[in-house]
C-alpha cells in the first residue's frame, strides 16, 4: 500500500485530536522520566556516579521506566560489565540447507532497529512496532515475506564475526559494545538524540500499519466518498497564493487549508528500491568499545505526514500539488484539475468582457453565451441626444393660440344601429371623404353582397370588419366645423365589444347615441347595447348626449315614432343621470343623410325643425379640461413609426407637455423623452388636457410601452395601485365576485373583496353598511383587490365586469 493510500485512510481531524491530547502527556511523560532517574539513582547508590544521565534516561525508555531492569541492564552493561570470553574456535558456516537472514544473527536490540527500520522504509514512525506489542524475539525470528521460520540458536555479533580482521582488535583497544537503544534512522532522518516516541507517532504508524492491510476496492471507494465529505474551512494565509476570485479561489483556499493543516502537502517522489532497502541497517554500528559513537547512518526521507506534525522543510505551495497530493483517485483528481465553468465565468467577469478561456464544455459555452446575448440585449445604449426642449410655458402658449376648440365624441349604440353609416355620411357631406372613394367603397361592397356597407366602410375599414359587416374596434376619424376640431371615436355596437366600446368611451367628451327607430329593431336595442351603453357613459363622465333616431326612412318619418321613441329614451337617460338640458333628439337617416349635415328635403320630415346632428355637436360643449394639472395621458395604441420606434397615440387627459420634455411611462416606471409630437394629426410643438396626440417617444424600449399604460410627469407621477374603493352603479347584482377592472385600454382581473356601503344616488350619503347584496341600480361603495398592480388615482372612471356582462362602473375615491 502506498503511503498516499495509507493517508488517505486516516482519519484527520480525529489524528489531530490526538495529537494535541498528546501535547499534554508530553510533559507528563517527562515528569515520568525525571522520577525514573532519581528512583535508578537512589537503586544504584554510590554506583550510581559510574553512569550518566543520558545512559540512564535510556535504559529507562528502553524498559518502559522499569527502574529494575533498568538498574540491572546499566550495572551489566556500565557499572560491572562481564568480561570478554576468549574467542571461540571458528563456527561452520551455514550450509546451503538454511539461509539464515542476517537479521537473526543479531541481537534482539538490532533486531529490533532493524525492524523498526523495515517499518520506517516508507518514513513512517516505525518505532510504533514496540509500542504496539511488535517484539520478536531472536529465537524463530520470523522474517515478513519469508516462509518458513526456523528455530534458530542464540548468537552473537562477537561469535559470528570472531574470524573476520576487524574483528580481531588488541585487547587494550577493545571497547565496550554499546548498542544503539534507539536507531538513529528512521521516520525523522535526524542524527542527533534519539526523539522519544509520542503516543501520536504510535498512533500514526499503527494506522498505517492498519491501512497497509486494506486493499480492497472498496474501500477506496469509501475513501472517496469521505474524501467528498470532507469540509474544513479556508484560511485567509492562502490568500496571496490564491489571486484567483470567486468560487474558484474560494476551493482553491479551502484545498490550500486543507492541505497546510490536516494533509501533507509536499509531493514527495517514490522512493526507489534501494532506498527502501535495509542496506544501511546491515552497515548497524558493530559492538564497539566506548566512546559511544553511532556511525553515521543515511538520512532517511522525512515522510509528508512527519513534515506536517513536526515540520520540516518549507513547503513550496502549488495549485497543482495540491490536488495531487490529496491522493485522489483519479477520476476526483481530474474532476478538481481544471477551474469549474462558473469559476471561469467568474473570472472572465472580474476581467470585464474577456473571452472566456477554452476548455469549457459545450453546456457551459452555450448557457455563458446565453447569459451574455440576455445582457447585452438587455443592455440600452441610446446614444441619440436628448430632444431640445424649447422651454415654453404652454398654457400661456395656449391661451395666445387660435386654435379651434378640440371635442371629441363617442358614437354608441346597439349593434346595426347605423352608426358607422351615420358617420361616413357625416364624413362624406363634410367633404372630409370624396364622392369618389366612397363609390369605389360602394363597388367594392357590392361585389360581396354588402352594397348597404358602403358608408360604414368609410370608418370600418379591417378586413373583418368589412366582411362580417360589423364594427370591432374603435375607429376615429377628424373632421373640423367652422368652430371646433372634432374626433370621431365610432364604437362597436356587439356586446362582444364593449371593451374597445369602453375605450372609446373614455376619450370621449360627449357621445353620440344611435337608436334604429324601425319596427321592433328599437325595442330589442333597448333591453340591448342602447341601454347598456346609455350606463356606460354616463358612468365614465359622459355629460352630454345626442340620441339620433335613425332609420327613421324605414317607418316614413313617422312622427310618432320619433316621439314614442323620444319618450322612452329621455326617461331612461333621466333615470341614468342625464340632465334634460343635456339630452337632445335629432331625427335623421344615415344612408340617405337626411339632418345629418343637411336639413333633410323630405316633405315628410317637414314637421321637424330643429337642428341637425352637426348643428348639435357644435352646440355641444368639450368637457372641462384640466390643463393645470399633472401630465396624464391614456395610452390607447402603441406602435412604430420612422420617428420613433416608440409611438404612442392617446388622449391628453390632464396636464400638458411639450417637446422635449421627460416623461414617466407607468406601471413599467420607464423614463422616456418625447422626441416629437402630433396634435390632431398635426406637427406640434405642445400639447393640453383634452387633445388627441401622437407622441415620438425617445431612450425607451418598446417592452416598456403597452396599450393602457399612464404616461405621466416624472415629478408627479401617477401611483401604483393594488387594491381601490369604487362609487360604483351596479348594473348587475354586486357580491363578493371576481370582476375584470377596464379603465380605457386597461384590462386588470381582480375581485371584489367588501362592499362597505349603500350610497344616496344624489347625495353619495351611505344609506346602508355592509349590504350583503346589491341590486341592479344601487349605487354602493366597493373595495376591488387587483391581482396586479395598476395606475389609478382618485377621480377615475373604471368599469366592472364578470363573465362577459357589464355589473357595474363608477369613480374611484
Ligand atoms: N334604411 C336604412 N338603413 C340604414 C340606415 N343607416 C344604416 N343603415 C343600414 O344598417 C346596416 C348597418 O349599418 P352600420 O352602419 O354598419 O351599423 P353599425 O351600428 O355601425 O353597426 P356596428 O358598428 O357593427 O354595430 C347597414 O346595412 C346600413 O346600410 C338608415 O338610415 N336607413
Amino acid at each position: 500500500m502506498s503511503r498516499h493510500r495509507a493517508v488517505r485512510n486516516l482519519d484527520y481531524d480525529e489524528v489531530m485530536d490526538e495529537f494535541e491530547e498528546n501535547l499534554e502527556e508530553e510533559e507528563e511523560n517527562r515528569l515520568l522520566m525525571e522520577q525514573g532517574v532519581a528512583d535508578v539513582r537512589d537503586a544504584l547508590g554510590a554506583e550510581a556516579a559510574k553512569v550518566t544521565k543520558t545512559q540512564i534516561e535510556e535504559a529507562l525508555w528502553h524498559y518502559y521506566y522499569d527502574v529494575d531492569k533498568s538498574v540491572t541492564y546499566l550495572t551489566t552493561k556500565f557499572i560491572n560489565p562481564p568480561q570478554p570470553k576468549a574467542p571461540k574456535p571458528a563456527a561452520p558456516k551455514p550450509t546451503g540447507k538454511f539461509i539464515i537472514p542476517l537479521q537473526a544473527m543479531l541481537p534482539h536490540e538490532l533486531q529490533d532497529s532493524l525492524h523498526w527500520a523495515e517499518d520506517n522504509r516508507d518514513g513512517l514512525g516505525g518505532r510504533a512496532s514496540r509500542l504496539t506489542g511488535f517484539r520478536q524475539d531472536h529465537v524463530g525470528f520470523r522474517v515478513p515475506g519469508s516462509s518458513p521460520s526456523y528455530p534458530l540458536p542464540p548468537v552473537c555479533l562477537s561469535t559470528h564475526f570472531h574470524d573476520m580482521p576487524w574483528g580481531n582488535i588488541p585487547k587494550g583497544r577493545e571497547s565496550i559494545l554499546i548498542p544503539p537503544v534507539v536507531p538513529r534512522c528512521g521516520l525523522l532522518g535526524g542524527s542527533g538524540a534519539p526523539p522519544k516516541m509520542t503516543k501520536l507517532q504510535a498512533l500514526a504508524a499503527a494506522r498505517k500499519k492498519k491501512a497497509q492491510e486494506k486493499t480492497s476496492e472498496q474501500e477506496v471507494e469509501q475513501t472517496r466518498t469521505q474524501m467528498t465529505g470532507l469540509s474544513v474551512s479556508s484560511t485567509p494565509t492562502q490568500k496571496e497564493n490564491t489571486p484567483l476570485s470567486g468560487a474558484f479561489s474560494k476551493r482553491l483556499k479551502t484545498s490550500s487549508s486543507t492541505a497546510q493543516g490536516r494533509v501533507p502537502i509536499i509531493p514527495t517522489e517514490p522512493r526507489s528500491e534501494s532506498e527502501q532497502s535495509v542496506e544501511p541497517i546491515t552497515k548497524e554500528p558493530e559492538v564497539v568499545a566506548e566512546p559511544v559513537q553511532v556511525p553515521p547512518v543515511k538520512k532517511a526521507q522525512p515522510s509528508a505526514f512527519a513534515q506536517t506534525l513536526f515540520g520540516g522543510p518549507t513547503p513550496t505551495f502549488t495549485i497543482q500539488q495540491d490536488v495531487v497530493t490529496l491522493g485522489l483517485a483519479p477520476s476526483v483528481l481530474e474532476a478538481f484539475s481544471k477551474p469549474s465553468p462558473d469559476d471561469i465565468v467568474l473570472a472572465a467577469q472580474a476581467k470585464a468582457g474577456k473571452k472566456p478561456p477554452a476548455g469549457q464544455t459545450k453546456k457551459s459555452k452555450l448557457s455563458t453565451t446565453n447569459s451574455v446575448t440576455s445582457s447585452v440585449a438587455e443592455l440600452k445604449i441610446d446614444d441619440t441626444p436628448l430632444p431640445k426642449s424649447r422651454n415654453l410655458n404652454v398654457l400661456s402658449e395656449f391661451e395666445k393660440s387660435t386654435q379651434k376648440k378640440n371635442a371629441s365624441f363617442v358614437v354608441v349604440g346597439h349593434v346595426d344601429a347605423g352608426k358607422s353609416t351615420m358617420m361616413g355620411r357625416l364624413l362624406l357631406d363634410l367633404n372630409v371623404v370624396d364622392q369618389r372613394t366612397v363609390e369605389k367603397l360602394r363597388k367594392e361592397a357590392h361585389m360581396i353582397g354588402k352594397s348597404s356597407f358602403a358608408l360604414a366602410w368609410v370608418l370600418d375599414q379591417r378586413t373583418e370588419e368589412r366582411s362580417r359587416g360589423v364594427t370591432i374596434d374603435i375607429a376615429t376619424n377628424r373632421f373640423e366645423t367652422d368652430t371646433t376640431a372634432f374626433t370621431i371615436l365610432d364604437a362597436p355596437g356587439h356586446r362582444d365589444f364593449i371593451p374597445n366600446m369602453i375605450a372609446g368611451a373614455s376619450q370621449a367628451d360627449f357621445a353620440v347615441l344611435v337608436v334604429d327607430a324601425s319596427t321592433g329593431a328599437f325595442e330589442s336595442g333597448l333591453k340591448g347595447q342602447t341601454k347598456e351603453h346609455s350606463l356606460l357613459i354616463r358612468s365614465m363622465g359622459v355629460s352630454r348626449i345626442i340620441v339620433a333616431v335613425n332609420k327613421l326612412d324605414m317607418v316614413n318619418w313617422s312622427q310618432e315614432r320619433f316621439d314614442e321613441i323620444k319618450d322612452q329614451v329621455s326617461g331612461f337617460l333621466s333615470a341614468t343621470g342625464f340632465q334634460k338640458k343635456n339630452i337632445a333628439f335629432v331625427p335623421v337617416s344615415g344612408l340617405h343623410g337626411d339632418n345629418i349635415v343637411k336639413r333633410s328635403e323630405n316633405p315628410a320630415v317637414a314637421w321637424y325643425t330643429g337642428p341637425t346632428l352637426i348643428e348639435e355637436l357644435e352646440l355641444s360643449e368639450p368637457s372641462a379640461r384640466a390643463m393645470e394639472k399633472p401630465l396624464r395621458i391614456n395610452v390607447a395604441e402603441v406602435f412604430r413609426t420612422q420617428q420613433s420606434q416608440v409611438t404612442v397615440s392617446g388622449r391628453v387627459d390632464a396636464g400638458s407637455l411639450q417637446m422635449g420634455d421627460a416623461v414617466l411611462v407607468q406601471p413599467a416606471t420607464e423614463k422616456a423623452f418625447v422626441k416629437s409630437l402630433l396634435v390632431e394629426d398635426a406637427p406640434a410643438d405642445w400639447a393640453v388636457a383634452g387633445q388627441s396626440v401622437v407622441l415620438h417617444l425617445s431612450h425607451i424600449d418598446p417592452i416598456h410601452v403597452r396599450s393602457g399604460d399612464i404616461i405621466c410627469d416624472p415629478n408627479k407621477p401617477i401611483p401604483k395601485e393594488k387594491t381601490f374603493n369604487l362609487k360604483a352603479l351596479a348594473f348587475d347584482f354586486l357580491m363578493p365576485m371576481q370582476v375584470d377592472v377596464h379603465r380605457g385600454r386597461l384590462h386588470a382581473a381582480g375581485k371584489i373583496t367588501a362592499m362597505p356601503a349603500l350610497l344616496d344616488k344624489v347625495t353619495g350619503a351611505v344609506t346602508k353598511k355592509n349590504p350583503r347584496l346589491v341590486k341592479p341600480g344601487q349605487v354602493a361603495r366597493v373595495r376591488v383587490e387587483l391581482d396586479d398592480q395598476v395606475p389609478l388615482e382618485a377621480g377615475q372612471r373604471v368599469v366592472l365586469r364578470s363573465g362577459g356582462e357589464t355589473i357595474a362602473a363608477g369613480l374611484l375615491e
